[in-house]
């Protein structure tokens, strides 16, 4: 096949093989052999003796890796080395791999094209995608060198896997130097000193200064391919490193999508479906309500049966999404997308340096949890919940104040009856099978269940709100007359040995408030308990009179029934159980039902106050906090997916997961300035909302993996799916499915020329607020996680890490109130590191900022954690930069490989935080 020079047809790495490259029709191609989950090749390049087109001139090279594949004729550009500047032997720091999902062959050719580059600033031009059969743009900046080509199983076979190629001019003809490729493999350290390569421009040193142990292993490597039922599109780089000994130390960076971003938010827009569905049935079956309570429950149907309505189509949109993983940040303000969270990814180091163990180091990058499609005119969540609270606290005359908490009892109320009403009513059932069977040791079972279920029951009541929200709505009714539903059926006086429980009186009178009996409910909420015990005292009855309940018959062990033990009145025990219990079953349920209803419809009537203040605020509030929780909580399912996945090896990390519950770290990069302090409300609340989640993990028992969430607004479960395999490995506390807890905390600094604003003309204080009430959220785990883990892992624990020193160099850093101080944010990921949590980074986008705190981020720990030579710190950061998995994200997103900062917003930046020249500027999507 004839390579033509710069024929690309499209350019960017493909996330996806296209549908051409991954199919490879009636061709039979070799397969490349792969260790599973690894990547399926990887080589470094380095050239020699290039010759500069014009004397004299020092050459600023990079190298452009194309791929031929064999099925097709044009070129598709793939990656890039990094640019070495003033040297004619560059050695490049930017590897190339193919992960296990790119279709390369044997018979796939690599061109390699080197470049010379006379201006950084406009080498970006290079790699911005073009419109299919176009044309590339004319190579403005940088002048072609030389190519050479090769097949990947000339360089498989090759000796030593190392191919040395000649450089050419397009026409084939001059050589004008060498390129050496040669496969390197993760796990193995390369020969030979890296004395001799580029260091860092001088005084380009990075300031940031930090201290940081116990890299997590990377152990939970066998555990991918269950990974990747989650994770999608993997985006891989390579890059080598000089350690301070001047060793090697290799870097694999990977992005991966995740198809959480779309399963849960439909998971959980389901959820409020049928929870509010439920909700306005309860309030079509609050009864009778005098008219001015009448008018405000049919205002609020409406509104609540719109709202609905709203949800149900919005589930409609997105189911339509089938296989969606990535939602970009040009779709922020999308109406049917508000609930899937932007440019969501896993971000992860791997990393391989001689004398150390292997490491990973994952952090989920995503926009800020916010409602962009209802803007931020008024604020975000924080602000607009705190005024929406005072302003119904104030507005007592025509609704009744319950507090936010006694608002979520009372859906914790509601929730609980209906879970147990049904249950017990199984369990009665099931006690009646029992009897009918006459089989004492499954009566006491049944029983033993019943009476769990109806003590969780009677328990559920003892609250003083569901009182007076007895009271409140019993003068809600119309002549504030409480229309009592039919008493009990049946009464239990004969059956029961012991008080019988109350029956009903119907009230004729119209009561006055002075008429309210308020001990009635305690005699009917009583009367269940009464119920139970007349159930027990009946069981205990008939199996004493059947013989005590040794075995199942009440016979002797030879069969025959010892006579003094018969009752004599039993003349038919088998029909007698059932006909005996079946009675004090009944008025088990009828009670029941009757507590039911009348606590069902008063605590009903409390959400009733809520929703009936400021309609159709209430319910706009609502959606919001539903919209941001829902893309807040997509990350963290994804992030807890993976942090149990590549810890599940790790017996302290199980340990601290049961017992303790996960650390969740946000690291915020949004300014107090305009649009983004609405943002950074709504986030705010988003990540305290998590809080009401917990997860419980499940064995899978199909090819279904996917998380599964029950629950309702105040509470939900998340089901995390394990492979039996890896179930089994677990703690038993944790496969009795104990739940498992999390504690998110945010810490936000912001950086850019909005943050330099805010700092000199507005207002910084809903960022001070925010670290200060964090920070002590992050001190009280950090206690709890003191207390409750065995000493002998403390000890340890304290001998490897100064958590108390960082936390106390986190608190004064908080207190300092120093400007853009982002030594914030690098003592609270590392406290999030050191206490195996899970680690975020957002920005609105977690697109640019994002990367390059991300970025910032692994080559800090790569040089305090893995010796990287410190000459080294600023290449490698521009490697990752330049070329790394960040670039291909903005690229993701715009469709354009460039940082969307200008100059005058990159002044503002720290100066850890400013990308390499050319990789900036206005995006030309
Ligand atoms: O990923 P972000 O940092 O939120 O992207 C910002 C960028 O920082 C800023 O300089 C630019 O002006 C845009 O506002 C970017 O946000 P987009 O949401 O437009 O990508």
């Amino acid at each position: 096949m004839e390579i033509k020079e710069e024929g690309a047809s499209e350019e960017g790495q493909h996330f996806l093989p296209t549908p051409q490259a991954n199919d490879a029709g009636d061709f039979q191609f070799t397969s490349i052999q792969k260790t599973p989950n690894e990547p399926q090749l990887e080589f470094i390049l380095a050239c020699k003796d290039l010759v500069a087109p014009v004397r004299d001139r020092k050459l600023n090279t990079l190298v452009q890796i194309s791929v031929i594949h064999p099925a097709e004729q044009g070129l598709t550009r793939y990656s890039s080395t990094e640019i070495v500047e003033g040297t004619r032997d560059p050695l490049f720091l930017t590897g190339v791999t193919f992960p296990s999902e790119y279709p390369i062959y044997e018979e796939t050719k690599i061109k390699l094209t080197v470049y010379d580059v006379k201006d950084k600033s406009h080498d970006t031009v290079r790699t911005s995608v073009l419109p299919e059969r176009k044309d590339p743009l004319p190579e403005v900046g940088r002048s072609f060198l030389g190519y050479a080509s090769f097949q990947v199983g000339e360089l498989l076979k090759s000796k030593e896997q190392l191919l040395v190629l000649s450089l050419r001019t397009s026409d084939g003809g001059k050589v004008v130097g060498t390129i050496e490729v040669s496969i390197v493999k993760m796990g193995e350290i390369e020969d030979g000193e890296a004395d001799h390569i580029t260091a860092d421009v001088q005084g380009q040193k990075c300031a940031l200064v930090c201290e940081c142990t116990a890299p997590e292993s990377v152990n939970g490597k066998d555990n991918l391919p269950f990974l990747k039922a989650v994770l999608k599109n993997p985006v891989c780089k390579l890059y080598r490193f000089p350690t301070s000994d001047n060793k090697w130390m290799r870097i694999r960076e990977q992005m991966s999508e995740s198809i959480l971003s779309f399963h849960i938010p439909k998971e959980l827009i389901s959820l409020h479906i049928k929870e509010d569905l439920c909700r306005n049935q309860e309030l079509k079956e609050l009864g009778e309500l005098s008219p001015h309570w009448d008018n405000l429950r049919k205002n609020v149907l409406t509104h609540c049966d719109q709202m609905v309505n709203m949800y149900q189509d919005i589930l409609t949109e997105l189911s339509k999404e089938t296989g969606s993983s990535f939602k970009s940040s040009s779709s922020k303000g999308e109406k049917t997308l508000e609930f899937v969270p932007v440019n969501l990814h896993l971000q992860r180091m791997h990393v391989h340096s001689p004398h150390l163990k292997d490491a990973l180091y994952d952090v989920i990058t995503v926009g800020a949890p916010a409602a962009h499609f209802q803007g931020f005119k008024n604020g975000g969540l924080r602000k607009l919940l705190h005024r929406f609270e005072m302003e119904r606290r104030n507005t007592g005359y025509q609704f009744i104040y319950y507090s936010p908490e006694n608002t979520a009892k009372a859906k914790e109320v509601l929730s609980n009856i209906n879970q147990l009403q049904p249950l017990i009513a199984t369990h009665a059932d099931l006690l009646l099978n029992s009897a009918s069977q006459h089989s004492p040791d499954s009566l006491k079972n049944s029983l033993k269940m019943l009476s769990e279920k109806t003590e969780l029951f009677v328990h559920a009541f003892k609250d003083q709100l569901v009182r007076s929200a007895l009271l409140a709505l019993y003068t809600a009714r119309p002549g504030g007359v409480l229309k009592k539903p039919p008493s009990p059926k049946n009464s239990t006086e004969e059956s029961c040995p012991q008080d019988p429980p109350p029956l009903m009186k119907r009230q004729d009178s119209i009561p006055h408030h002075s008429d309210y009996d308020e001990e009635e409910w305690d005699r009917v909420w009583a009367s269940v308990g009464k119920s139970l015990n007349c159930i027990i005292a009946m069981v205990d009855k008939l199996i004493e009179r059947d013989g005590g309940g040794e075995g199942s018959d009440g016979g002797s062990k030879d069969g025959e029934k010892d006579p003094s033990l018969v009752d004599p009145i039993i003349t038919h025990p088998r029909e007698d159980w059932y006909e005996q219990l079946y009675p004090l079953i009944l008025t088990l349920k009828d009670c029941m039902g009757e507590v039911v209803n009348r606590a069902k419809q008063s605590l009903t009537f409390v959400l009733l106050q809520e929703l009936a203040y400021s309609l159709p605020q209430c319910l706009m509030l609502t959606l919001r906090r539903d919209i941001v929780f829902s893309q807040a909580l997509a990350g963290l399912v994804c992030g807890f997916i993976i942090k149990l996945h590549t810890s599940l090896h790790d017996p302290g990390f199980l340990q601290q997961l049961h017992t303790v519950g996960l650390i969740v770290q946000y690291e915020g990069l949004l300014s107090t300035y305009s649009d983004e302090i609405g943002m950074l409300e709504d986030m705010a609340v988003g990540i305290s909302d998590l809080k009401k989640v917990a997860f419980k993990i499940i064995e899978a028992k199909s090819n279904d993996v996917l998380p599964v969430i029950t629950g309702r607004r105040e509470h939900y479960v998340v089901e995390v799916k394990l492979p039996a395999r890896m179930f089994e490995a677990l703690p038993l506390q944790i496969k009795e499915g104990q739940l498992l807890h999390v504690c998110p905390v945010l810490f936000n600094v912001g950086i850019n020329e909005q943050q330099t604003l805010a700092e000199r003309f507005g207002d910084v204080s809903l960022q001070e607020s925010i670290n200060q009430e964090n920070f002590e959220l992050l001190k009280e785990y950090y206690m709890t996680f003191m207390e409750k883990m065995p000493p002998d892992y403390i000890s340890h624990f304290q001998e490897q890490n100064d958590l108390k020193g960082l936390l106390e160099n986190l608190h004064q850093n908080i207190q300092a109130k120093k400007r853009k101080n982002v030594e914030i944010m690098w003592l609270a990921a590392t406290i999030c590191r050191k206490l195996n949590g899970i680690r975020f980074t957002c920005c609105k986008s977690a697109k640019d900022r994002t990367s390059m705190s991300v970025t910032l981020e692994q080559c800090s720990i790569l040089r305090d954690e893995h010796q990287l030579h410190k000459d080294f710190f600023i290449r490698a950061l521009d490697c990752m930069r330049r070329e790394g998995c960040r670039i291909e994200n903005v690229l993701k997103n715009v469709k354009c490989r460039k940082y969307a900062f200008n100059m005058l917003q990159l002044m503002a930046f720290p100066k850890q935080y400013r990308p390499p020249e050319g990789t900036y500027g206005k995006a030309d999507t």
